[in-house]
């Protein structure tokens, strides 16, 4: 079975403007809200490309409802811990063609929340998947991924982590199977300037072989992906189209990569799927379904470095 986590989940309203006047009242030409955070993302996206997935998480108060109906509405089981606090709300906001985000900020949970938490991934067994995926809420400790990536080992399940920042770096030292930064948090992670395509190829590779990590994939918006296994490296073109909203667009890539790799086991085939998925949802309103995807994947091109 395949499982994703968000610690984080949120509302996010989605809102477009013509211009944004600052210091003054702004009316939205067009807005809505659904659920969003990375893992939820990931399982509404693998929903879309056919493939089941059990979301998992921690959700509070009214907009932890909103985000559970919501994924009952779409039909994606999901196990999430009651939370006292109320899931924050994340704003995404377009103008002048510019997208703008305001991330909130998030409950609190609990040591009893997190142990209730943990009982439920130690039943997980042999040849399941778990997608961790998104930004840690500040009452959990940095490494909490790494740890969870750890303990996921010794049940033999492999991980696909999507995070960035303190919570990255301390996860990849225990070698998840799986990891999708882009190129900025790549530079962040490796504490170094990445000012050319060679410079993200040659920490690419490093965060493959110093990590142990089998796919190690580095998006890079509308310029694609550099792919990196035990094997070889690749560049991936990204299609091009119109940017509608690009949110949703990294979560998308990831679920294609699972999906693909799932499906055929071929690290490079997944890499392609994951860039027509990203692309597929940055130019849509919403994330991506199946058909947008498969209409891009002509488009990806790959070559190998
Ligand atoms: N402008 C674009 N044109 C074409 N494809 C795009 C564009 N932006 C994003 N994509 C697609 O989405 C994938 C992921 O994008 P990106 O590198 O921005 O990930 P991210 O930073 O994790 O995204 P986000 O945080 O917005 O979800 C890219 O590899 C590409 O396939
Ligand atoms: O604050 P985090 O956990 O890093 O990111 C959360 C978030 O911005 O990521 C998703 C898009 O990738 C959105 O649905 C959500 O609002």
């Amino acid at each position: 079975m395949i499982y994703t986590v968000t610690f984080n989940p949120a509302v996010d309203y989605v809102v477009q403007l013509d211009q944004f006047h600052q210091g003054e009242v702004n009316r939205s030409k067009y807005d809505y809200k659904e659920a969003g955070g990375k893992g939820i993302n990931v399982s509404r996206v693998l929903r879309r490309l056919g493939l089941a997935s059990d979301a998992l998480g921690f959700a509070g108060g009214f907009t932890g409802k909103f985000v559970t109906d919501f994924l009952n509405e779409e039909k994606i089981t999901h196990h999430f811990i009651e939370l006292e606090e109320d899931t924050r709300i994340n704003v995404k906001w377009k103008a002048n063609e510019i997208e703008t985000e305001v991330n909130g900020k998030s409950p609190t949970i609990t040591n009893a929340h997190y142990e209730q938490f943990t009982e439920m991934l130690k039943k997980l067994q042999d040849g399941d998947i778990v997608v961790l995926a998104g930004s840690l809420p500040q009452s959990l400790q940095t490494d909490t991924y790494r740890t969870l990536v750890k303990m996921l080992h010794e049940h033999n399940v492999k991980v696909f982590l999507d995070t960035s920042g303190l919570a990255l770096a301390e996860a990849i030292k225990a070698g998840p199977f799986f990891v999708k930064p882009n190129h900025h948090e790549l530079a962040e992670l490796f504490q170094e300037k990445v000012e050319t395509e060679k410079d993200i190829i040659r920490l690419a590779k490093r965060l493959q072989e110093e990590y142990h990590i089998a796919h190690v994939l580095i998006s890079m918006a509308g310029d694609g992906a550099i792919y990196v296994n035990g094997e070889a490296s690749y560049k991936l073109t990204a299609p091009k189209g119109e940017v509608v909203h690009s949110v949703g667009a990294g979560d998308s890539a990831v679920a294609g990569f699972l999906y693909k790799w799932h499906e055929t086991n071929n690290g490079v085939h997944a890499a392609t799927y994951a860039i027509a998925s990203g692309s597929a949802t940055a130019f849509s309103e919403t994330l991506c379904i199946k058909e947008e995807v498969e209409s891009l994947l002509q488009e990806v091109h790959v070559s190998e470095l």
